[in-house]
């Protein structure tokens, strides 16, 4: 082995930050780019200002190691691809300046598709999946890290460049459709090491002490050969002759039987999640090849926003340095799921306050920690000041009898509705729809008038009269366009939801919003991820108005619209102090009420939106089947209590769904629609493999791409999803919402949809 036995120590650090910039700056220079506003040198610009400020950020807040390579114009994923070119041709072909041709792969250009948009880990945030075809020749091709490396240390910042690991590279890439039979993601491994072999040199040169590899993808269950694959790629990156240092972070969970390999491979420290991966310490006292490691102890949670207990934390920290010689404070995971920076909010009430931290008060945490580890006297004060919030967290979360006391008293039947036969009848004599229905997932464009009236009302320049009076405009206007365009099954649009689980947060009790506390979920677009701090409940009906109001415009019937108990939970920042299935039922309960207050007031469809239930699915096997019993079980208590004859809709987004197909069957939906456009219909064989008997509408076109299509690749999916499902239960529909989209390529899309399923109707049912 060739341990480094000068190896500089590795300071304290995060293994990652967040990026679209404190206030959106890189989010708002890259729609003013795509919309042709600014050019590619202004847009360099900010991207530069961001990073510098970073960078300065973090190394002024005392980290003894700062990342560099952790920004990136849309995805780190795609970065890499482009990094080791493997971007397909047909984004580059035809002279595409090399920005452009990474925008195209990234939201598609004229007539091209996008890379197909997934998500990355248990998180809200989605990658671009790389396609590996047979002239995907692994070579380095770019040089971002090299370049990050060197604008850092202009500023006087010697950096730690993070790197996408080879292995879990191409374990989130695939095979392109034309790729020959039999084609191994890992028959790339060699080629892709190569490449990072020739990067470590370039990066040693330019005097890079260390550098972070990336392995998350080892947070989930590995086959034999995928652990294999591991221990080759470390030990040819180990052995390499000119590199600097090397740390390997595993993230989103315990690396399990990952750690041994690590362990032994010729690198120098490895990246531990404690918070998620706590599981970690069991047995790794056993594991061989640590003791002349660093280890770097992710103690102060990258995925949540409570403020870290500092006790806990020095503890496993001592722990580990009884495994380790060297033991080094850090994240569990990269900060990019967090918000910047929790002294923006003005608003919060100070109790609550000093209870959290965001990504800058945990670069604090890990700063104070290792202070404390290294026996400094002036980390006492704070370690103090952590007890006492800590004393009073407990019983700070606000209890609500009532809300326990309901569900106490549930019995089985609760979450049972009657026979699926027998709704169907009812449900087919009330709505009388053809076969083939056509259908929207629920939102429409959120216009600038439609955002603009909402921060009009935030700055007080309108009422809250004048609020609701342009809402409703709105929603009689999406009304008549959906009238005109000929849909079936009409919805009233979402225009009054700044996001669809942040509206209902600040509808419910025990949720907290924040006013700047932004995520990217993809590219440029974002989410202010709200903070469930207490039991959950419902003061007043939350959608009831706006529903009803389109139902009376209208005689088509319109789809009361809710988002799912999983899905409030998995967008919001959590509870830790009870399980996840506990909170979801009291969501489930303030759901039930909701549409009873729904079909009181008229609507004959609810659709109850679960786009995240596979996003939860545990990473390990082992752990999935409690998942699945309390999501399920959660969305059961919120639809059961609907009549016979009202239709729930359920909506499933993102994902390969083939890990919850008996979940998805099992939430007892009248009707689902989920998303397949990208991935070209693969769901329907899934639910036909089960047996799945009721609605269902895989997406004809994709929504996340401004293409529109046209009618005949409409008639093409259609005709693809008749194969698999018979015409009076096949739905036709959009693959998620319209609300990134504008109505200049709605409107088409819409009329194209509509006009394919009126054709393809006419053969089915003559
Ligand atoms: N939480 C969540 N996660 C999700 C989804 C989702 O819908 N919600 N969908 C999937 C895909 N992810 C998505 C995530 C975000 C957006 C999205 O559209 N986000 C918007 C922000 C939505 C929002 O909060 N809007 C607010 C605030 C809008 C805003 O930026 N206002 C301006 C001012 C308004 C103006 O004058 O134009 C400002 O604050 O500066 C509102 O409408 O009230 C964006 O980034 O642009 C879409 C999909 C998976 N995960
Ligand atoms: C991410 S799933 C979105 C569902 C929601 N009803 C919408 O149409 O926007
Ligand atoms: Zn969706």
């Amino acid at each position: 082995m060739t341990h480094r036995t000068h190896a500089p120590a590795l300071g304290a650090t995060v293994l990652g930050y967040p990026r679209i910039g404190p206030d959106r700056e890189l989010k708002r220079a890259l729609e003013a780019y795509w919309a042709g506003r600014i050019d590619a040198a202004a847009l360099h610009e900010v991207a530069a200002t961001l990073r510098a400020a970073t960078w300065t950020a973090l190394r002024d807040a005392g980290l003894g190691s700062v990342p560099s390579n952790t920004f990136s114009y849309y995805d780190q994923v795609l970065d890499t691809a482009v990094l080791v070119d493997a971007l397909p041709a047909r984004y580059t072909e035809g002279g595409r300046p090399s920005l452009d041709a990474y925008f195209a792969a990234a939201r598609g250009a004229d007539s091209l598709a996008p890379l197909e948009l997934t998500k990355w880990f248990d998180t809200n945030y989605h990658y671009l999946v790389p396609e590996l075809g047979p002239d995907t020749v692994p070579r380095l091709a770019g040089r971002k890290p090299v370049e990050e490396f060197r604008e850092a240390a202009a500023l006087g910042i010697t950096t730690r460049p993070v790197l996408l690991g080879p292995v879990t590279f191409l374990l989130l890439s695939k095979a392109a459709p034309d790729a020959p039979a039999g084609f191994d993601r890992l028959d790339l491994l060699d080629a892709m090491i190569d490449t990072q072999v020739e990067l470590l040199a370039e990066l040693a040169a330019a005097g890079a002490e260390w550098v972070q590899f990336d392995e998350p993808a080892f947070a989930a269950d590995r086959t034999p050969a995928e652990l294999d694959a591991l221990a080759h790629a470390y030990r040819r990156l180990g052995e390499a002759e000119r590199r600097p240092s090397i740390l390997v972070a595993g993230y989103h969970g315990a690396l399990g039987d990952a750690l041994g390999v690590l362990a032994a491979a010729p690198i120098e420290a490895v990246g531990l999640d404690l918070v998620a991966g706590r599981a970690d310490l069991t047995g790794i006292a056993s594991v061989a090849g640590l003791r002349q490691k660093t280890l770097l102890a992710g103690v102060v949670d990258g995925r949540n926003v409570w403020r870290t207990d500092l006790d806990e934390a020095l503890a496993y920290c001592a722990m580990l340095l009884g495994i380790a010689d060297h033991v080094t404070v850090g994240t569990s995971a990269p900060l990019l799921h967090v918000p910047y920076d929790l002294d923006a909010e003005t608003g919060l009430d100070p109790a609550l306050r000093s209870r959290l931290a965001f990504a800058r008060q945990k670069v604090d945490e890990v700063v104070l920690l290792a202070k404390a580890l290294g026996g400094a006297d002036e980390a006492a004060p704070a370690l103090e000041d952590s007890r006492r919030v800590l004393r009073a967290r407990d019983g700070a979360a606000t209890r609500d009898q009532r809300v326990r006391a309901r569900l106490e008293s549930l019995r089985p039947e609760h979450g049972r509705r009657a026979d699926y036969d027998v709704r169907a009848r009812g449900q087919a004599e009330r709505l009388g729809l053809p076969p083939l229905a056509t259908t929207t997932i629920g939102s429409f464009p959120q216009t600038g008038g439609v955002r603009r009236a909402r921060a009009d009302r935030r700055a007080g320049r309108i009422d809250e009269a004048e609020y609701r009076r342009r809402m409703r405009a709105e929603i009689a206007d999406v009304i008549a366009l959906q009238e005109d365009i000929g849909l079936d099954v009409l919805v009233h649009g979402e225009p009054e939801r700044n996001d669809m689980v942040q509206y209902f947060a600040e509808n419910l009790e025990g949720f907290l919003s924040t006013e700047h506390g932004w995520v990217q979920s993809y590219g440029s677009r974002c989410v202010r991820p709200p903070i469930i701090h207490g039991d959950v409940s419902r003061p007043a009906p939350m959608t009831v108005e706006w529903s009803s109001y389109a139902q009376s415009l209208t005689e088509r019937p319109v789809k009361g619209m809710l988002t799912g108990p999983v899905t409030i939970l998995a967008w919001s920042f959590v509870r830790d102090d009870q399980p996840l299935g506990d909170t979801a039922r009291q969501v489930a309960l303030a759901l039930r009420d909701e549409i009873h207050d729904l079909e009181r007031a008229g609507l004959r469809i609810v659709q109850v939106d679960e786009p995240a239930l596979r996003e939860l699915l545990p990473l390990r096997e082992a752990d999935r089947a409690d998942y699945l019993a309390w999501a399920v079980d959660s969305f059961r208590l919120a639809t059961s209590g609907a009549a016979d004859s009202t239709q729930i809709h359920t909506h499933l987004c993102y994902s390969e769904f083939g890990d919850v197909i008996d979940a998805i069957d099992a939430l007892d939906a009248d009707v689902t629609t989920i998303e397949a456009a990208r991935s070209r219909m693969e769901v329907l064989d899934d639910l036909h493999k089960i047996g799945y008997r009721r609605g269902v509408g895989p997406g004809v076109y994709d929504i996340h791409s401004p293409r529109v299509p046209d009618e005949a690749e409409v008639t093409r999916l259609i005709g693809a999803a008749l194969a698999a499902v018979p015409g009076d239960r096949l739905w036709v529909n959009p693959d998620c919402g319209l609300k990134t989209r504008g109505y200049a390529e709605v409107e088409p899309a819409l009329r194209a949809m509509v006009s394919a399923a009126r054709a393809r109707r006419a053969q089915v049912s003559g």
